[in-house]
Order: C-alpha cells, then sequence, then structure tokens
C-alpha cells in the first residue's frame, strides 16, 4: 500500500532532490509540499526555481505550495521529510511531531539531542528504537528522526567497517563541493581559482555526529563511540561530492588488502533506496574523483580508495554525493526503514 509523504522546504536545493528521488518511489506517493509564506498558494513550478538536472514530474508541477504548519497539509501524511533552514526547523519539526506526524529530517537542529535517533540504516539501523524514549520524554505522537551531516555520511561507513580492527583515533580533511553550501551559498568570485578551508560548523558536527552514529544503543540512550575524532574542512570548486581524507589509527595492524576486504563486504541493506553494495574500493591510485565516482549506486553509495598502511592504522579516500547520499536521498532512506520497521 502507499505511503502518504510530505516535504517541508520542497523548494529549496534538498527539497529538489526530495522531489526528484520521490518521483516514481515504488512506495512513496507525494501528497504535500511546502515552503515558506512567499511560495504559499502558488503552483510548484512557479514557486520551485528548478535547478535539477532531470524535469520536474508533471504531477508535482502542478502541485500548490501549502504552508509549512501541520494544520496546512493533509492530516493522513504517514511520513513527513523536511529540509527546512535549520533555524527554521527547530521551531517547526516540533509541532509536527507533537501533531502525531513521523518526519525524517535532514536539518542539523537537534542531531545530537539525547532522544534523537540519528541514523544511517546500513550502520545503526537499530537506534531508531530511541524513538519510544523520545515518546516517553516529548508526550510526542509522532516522531522526528535525522540523517546526519553530508560530510559525516561520507566517511561514517568506512569507519564502521574499520571498526573491526579497533578504531581508535580518526583525522580527516575534506575538500567539499559548493552544492553542499546551497544555490546561493557561495558566489562564483569567491570560489572559482580557489579553496576555502574553512566551513562554518562543519567540523564539530564531523567530530560528534560520527561518535553518535557508530555509538551502542543500551536500551535508553546511546553512548558515544570511544573513537577521537579531529576534522578540518575545505570547500573547492566542484559541484557535487564530497571527497575527503582520512588517517584512522586502529589496535590491530591489518593489511591494506584485510581493510578494503573488509569495507567492500560492509553489508548493504535490502531497501529500495540502498545500494547493492555500500562500499566500493579502488585500486587505482586516482580514484575516487568526484565527477566520476558521484553516482556510484545512484548516489547512494560510498566509494573509497588510496588505502595505505601508515604509523598506527590506515589512510585513504572516501567519497559520496553530498545532495544524495548527503542529504535527500539518506532522509528517504531513513523513511524506507521506519517503514520496514513498523514505526510508518
Ligand atoms: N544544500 C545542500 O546540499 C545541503 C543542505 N542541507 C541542509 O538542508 C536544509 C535545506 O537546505 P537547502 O535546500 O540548501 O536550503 P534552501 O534555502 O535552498 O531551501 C530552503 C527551503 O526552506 C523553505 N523555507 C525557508 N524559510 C522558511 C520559513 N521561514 N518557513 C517555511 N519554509 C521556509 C524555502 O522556501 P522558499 O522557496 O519559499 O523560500 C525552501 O523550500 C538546511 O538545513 C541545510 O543546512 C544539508 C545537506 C546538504
Ligand atoms: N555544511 C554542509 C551542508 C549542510 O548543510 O550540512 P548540514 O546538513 O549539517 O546543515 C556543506 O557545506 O557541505
Amino acid at each position: 500500500m502507499a505511503v502518504r509523504v510530505g516535504v517541508l522546504g520542497a523548494t529549496g536545493a534538498v527539497g529538489q532532490r526530495f522531489i526528484q528521488l520521490l518521483d516514481d518511489h515504488p512506495t512513496f506517493e507525494l501528497a504535500a509540499v511546502t515552503a515558506s509564506e512567499s511560495s504559499v498558494g502558488r503552483s510548484y513550478r512557479d514557486a520551485a526555481k528548478w535547478r535539477v538536472d532531470t524535469p520536474i514530474p508533471d504531477d508535482v508541477a502542478e502541485m500548490e505550495v501549502v504552508a509549512t504548519e501541520p494544520d496546512a497539509v493533509p492530516d493522513d501524511l504517514d511520513l513527513v521529510f523536511s529540509s527546512l533552514p535549520s533555524s527554521v526547523a527547530a521551531d517547526v519539526e516540533p509541532d509536527f511531531a507533537e501533531a502525531g506526524y513521523v518526519l525524517s529530517s535532514n536539518s542539523s537542529n537537534l542531531r545530537m539531542a539525547e532522544d534523537v535517533p540519528l541514523t544511517i540504516p546500513e550502520v545503526n539501523a537499530e537506534h531508531l528504537e530511541l524513538i519510544e524514549v523520545q515518546r516517553d520524554e516529548r508526550g510526542w505522537d509522532g516522531a522526528l528522526v535525522k540523517n546526519p551531516n553530508c560530510s559525516t555520511i561520507t566517511m561514517t561507513p568506512t569507519l564502521a567497517a574499520l571498526d573491526e580492527f579497533g578504531l581508535e583515533r580518526v583525522h580527516v580533511s575534506t575538500l567539499q563541493a559548493v552544492s553542499g553550501a546551497g544555490y546561493s551559498g557561495v558566489t562564483s568570485m569567491e570560489i572559482i581559482d580557489n579553496a576555502i578551508p574553512h566551513i562554518g560548523g562543519e567540523e564539530e558536527k564531523m567530530e560528534t555526529e560520527s561518535r553518535k552514529l557508530l555509538g551502542e544503543f543500551d536500551g535508553s540512550g546511546v553512548e558515544l563511540h570511544g573513537a577521537d575524532v579531529s576534522a578540518s574542512c575545505n570547500r573547492i570548486p566542484t559541484i557535487d561530492g564530497h571527497l575527503e581524507n582520512v588517517f584512522a589509527e586502529l589496535a590491530d595492524d591489518p593489511s591494506v588488502e584485510d581493510v578494503a576486504a573488509a569495507m567492500e563486504a560492509y553489508p548493504g541493506l535490502d531497501l529500495p533506496s540502498a545500494p547493492e553494495q555500500l562500499i566500493h574500493v579502488f585500486d587505482d591510485p586516482l580514484r575516487p574523483q568526484p565527477r566520476l565516482d558521484r553516482m556510484t549506486g545512484e548516489g547512494m553509495a560510498v566509494c573509497a580508495g588510496g588505502i595505505q598502511e601508515t604509523a598506527g592504522g590506515v589512510k585513504y579516500n572516501c567519497l559520496a554525493h553530498n545532495t544524495i547520499r548527503g542529504a535527500a536521498g539518506a532522509a528517504v532512506l531513513n523513511g524506507e526503514l521506519l517503514v520496514e520497521d513498523g514505526w510508518v
């Protein structure tokens, strides 16, 4: 049976990816699109400055954009995706959860809250059980589930694969695409012929969210993983696809082949948006590259390469599509898991 879904912030950069990914989805049927007051009452085609490389689905183009409030959307929505600016989401998402809606949100507010599941389905699906704690503590009939930051999503599956060798410390340096800052986030004058060695708040997100994702759920909360994570974040002039250089210190002393095998064997999931193979490992030291490899697994896989032994562990590169696996695709996959596990 179709699951009726809505998208909050549907006209934005990530909102448009949601619309693209939900088109012809085997389970989800789009029933509501919301945006800011300036878009309310307009057709989606008129309100959204469409910038995705496939056409607006015809049925969505004619939908009316409604206000981002629980009373404005149909009350029979089974699931609500959210890609609002985090300051707006912080106000609005709790209202939706209180009104009984189950939300799969990409916005960064409340990701580290103790009673909010932060999930990558292949890595820590069991953390969804936190919904019970959340409902007890907040008195919500609905629920709020988050996916992590795009840079965090890119490296965390590879760290999960390395954990069998005793993950102790991680240093990571990122080369992040401009789409991560949104369409108007970085001007061409700032980024062409340039690199910007700071992205506000990003390093802290990578350092904390990764430890929550890799942490243990003990029935009442998540104990953060003990590894120390240190990140340095940089913006470069690619359009999509975050590339990251990871240095991981390990308790054991695995060979390059052991590490590659652990990554390649890291299990995927049988969900509509999940790639058949989660982590693809390249032997070619020139891969992965953003332009060549970001659409691996329809933009939902993580690529790794350049694995080498180094003092106390290994170093390697990893890459994922930041607005698909790193944003809208991540939230859709969390939505599929919510359905599969019976929360929707
Ligand atoms: N861009 C990216 O690649 C990534 C973005 N994110 C996160 O996703 C979220 C959305 O980002 P992005 O899509 O780039 O942002 P955009 O600015 O492109 O889109 C924001 C959306 O929210 C709506 N909106 C803005 N203000 C309000 C308001 N006061 N009330 C209701 N709706 C409002 C906008 O509607 P309207 O069109 O009417 O203004 C639009 O639909 C952010 O939290 C961002 O940090 C995360 C990962 C990657
Ligand atoms: N900060 C990320 C994108 C982003 O919006 O992340 P978050 O989902 O944590 O707000 C980038 O610049 O590439």
